[in-house]
């Protein structure tokens, strides 16, 4: 067995896939975290990792600077295993063969299973399919190691030591190509490392309860709540670990959707039972976005005026008591899109995260920071939460404001404000709701174009529907929604909502474009 109570690491090469191989090792019921190889094989072993799994990157081993492994992270008695590049890394590490054959295999491809298929391969089909991306190859195991797999393409497509405790495949098991990457990474973990499966629900409702109960003593919280799932999973938390201490804040910002309100005082409340604060901070917004177009001056101006809100609001409650804390329901998507991650850039400022202003008086209490929406789901329901909030779609803290393509003026609020209402009401009339993950309405506030409405010529705005599905907001595809469900959206907005005569889809995945459009 494997005693380490740390984190599996995932050490990323520059890989596309690194936070979904943390993912695939989650859904194997063990904690994951994914790290930058620039870190130093100390930093490593000071987290205690359980293991640790080389994803796959770029570079050529054998090229000058290539990202390198130290095999003191075998020596330490780690169990390792490597993806593609990271496969390649510890075979040439550890006295194996790396070259460029010729030979190179992308997309889908036929692995067979050579021997006993060892631990890995047992008992898998002697030919099977799985996703590969590679132009190096392994053509000589480590000394020790048996090779399991291989290709027509990857003369070592596979290899393990079960008594060093490292194995690695030249494949992609994370990606849903490979239809036995889990359950070969799910035998790495657990058979191989010696792992535990403890990271379930329960487990993560526990450690975050007690969490919460350390950090804030009997100290007292203010929560964010915005009736969206994240911050609903995360008050239930807290208030799990601190009771009535903790007082829920909605701001109303202005840049909310239709009925928005309502549904968070009433039904949100009548749901949950939360001690709830409701600030109308429409004006504020409304001034310090004025003239704003830039959308990450959009993102850092919303964030501020959040802050200053639940300043305000802790003012507003000083004859409670001290609160010196906030609660966000920030999750890893929000970090790592902030650039917060390991090694990721700034793809744009979540307001929670990126858009905090440097002056922050409160103490952050995040539980859900390390989580993925669908596991945040499975712990609202885990807490009991209503399933009409844990299967809310998202929508983003800022709102419309980053709806509009230009600058936010109560006008064209009010206009995409009307359209939104139409797409969710159709939508929801279609039975759509559960099969697409959010469905954005973009106002284009700085496109004109022509129109003909009532013999008359009109020169409105578009608006964009970007209806997609995702499993957790990393990567996303535009929903094929039916083209009656479109054509009833477009129909009415273009009749009911003066200034918009032109309704576009966008159609296109994440990446390369994300989900909102700014
Ligand atoms: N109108 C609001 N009032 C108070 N806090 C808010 C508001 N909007 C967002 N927040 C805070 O910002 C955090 C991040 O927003 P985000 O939209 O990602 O999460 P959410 O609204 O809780 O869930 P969802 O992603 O399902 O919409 C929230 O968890 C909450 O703490
Ligand atoms: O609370 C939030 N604050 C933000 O600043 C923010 N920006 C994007 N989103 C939501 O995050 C998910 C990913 O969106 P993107 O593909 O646009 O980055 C989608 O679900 C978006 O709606 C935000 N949520
Ligand atoms: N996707 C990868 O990790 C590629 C690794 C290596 N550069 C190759 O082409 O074989
Ligand atoms: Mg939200």
């Amino acid at each position: 067995m494997n005693s380490s109570t740390g984190p599996v690491l995932v050490v990323d090469f520059g890989a596309q896939y690194a936070q979904l191989i943390a993912r695939r090792v989650r859904e194997a019921q063990v904690y994951s975290e994914v790290v930058p190889h620039t870190a130093a094989v100390d930093e490593l072993l000071a987290k205690n990792p359980a293991a640790i799994i080389l994803s796959g990157g770029p570079s050529s081993v054998y090229e000058e600077g290539a990202p390198a492994m130290d095999p003191a992270l075998v020596e330490a008695g780690v169990p390792v295993f490597g993806i593609c590049y990271g496969f390649q890394l510890l075979a040439s590490a550890l006295g194996g063969t790396v070259e460029a054959t010729g030979a190179r295999e992308y997309g889908r491809t036929e692995v067979k299973v050579t021997g006993d298929g060892g631990v890995l391969h047992d008992e898998l089909p002697t030919r099977h399919p799985a996703w590969m991306s590679h132009g190096d190859s392994v053509t000589k195991a480590p000394e020790g190691a048996v090779v399991t797999a291989t290709s027509d393409g990857a003369p070592v497509a596979g290899f393990e030591d079960t008594g060093r405790r490292i194995a690695g495949v030249q494949y992609h098991p994370e990606v849903g190509h490979s239809p036995h990457g889990q359950e070969v990474l799910r035998r790495f973990l657990h058979e191989i490392a010696g792992i535990r499966p403890q990271w379930t629900t329960a487990s993560i409702v526990e450690d975050q309860v007690a969490k919460i109960a350390a950090q804030v003593g009997d100290g007292r919280a203010i929560c964010g709540l915005s009736g969206g799932v994240d911050s609903a999973v995360a008050a239930a938390l807290v208030q799990r670990a601190i009771g009535d201490r903790l007082t829920c804040v909605f701001v109303d910002h202005g840049l909310l959707r239709a009925g928005e309100r309502t549904q968070v005082e009433r039904d949100f409340v009548a749901a949950t039972g939360v001690n709830l604060v409701t600030v109308d901070a429409r004006e504020r917004f409304m001034d310090a976005l004025a003239g704003v177009t830039d959308p990450e001056q959009k993102r850092k101006i919303i964030g501020r005026e959040f802050i200053r809100v639940f300043e305000q609001a802790e003012r507003d409650l000083k004859a409670e008591g001290d609160y010196r804390f906030l609660v966000q329901g920030t999750l890893y998507p929000d970090v790592v899109e902030s650039g917060g991650g390991a090694g990721t850039s700034n793809i744009k400022s979540h307001h929670n995260v990126g858009g905090l202003p440097e002056d922050l008086a409160f103490e952050l209490v995040e539980p859900l920071r390390l989580l993925f929406k669908d596991e945040v789901r499975r712990v609202g329901l885990e807490l009991g939460l209503p399933e009409t909030i844990v299967h809310r779609q998202p929508f983003p803290g800022p709102g419309l404001g980053i709806r509009i393509i230009g600058e936010v003026t109560p006008e064209r609020l009010a206009t995409l404000r009307s359209a939104d209402a139409i797409a969710r009401e159709e939508l929801t009339a279609a039975g759509m709701d559960r099969d697409i993950w959010q469905c954005p309405v973009v106002l284009l506030a700085d496109v004109r174009s022509v129109g003909v409405q009532g013999d008359g010529r009109t020169y409105g705005h578009p608006v964009v529907l970007r209806p997609v599905s995702s499993e957790d907001a990393m990567t996303a595809d535009w929903t094929r929604l039916p083209y009656e469900v479109l054509e009833r959206i477009s129909t009415r907005i273009t009749n009911e909502v003066a200034d918009v005569n032109r309704v576009v889809l966008d159609v296109t995945s994440k990446p390369p474009g994300t989900i909102e459009w700014e």
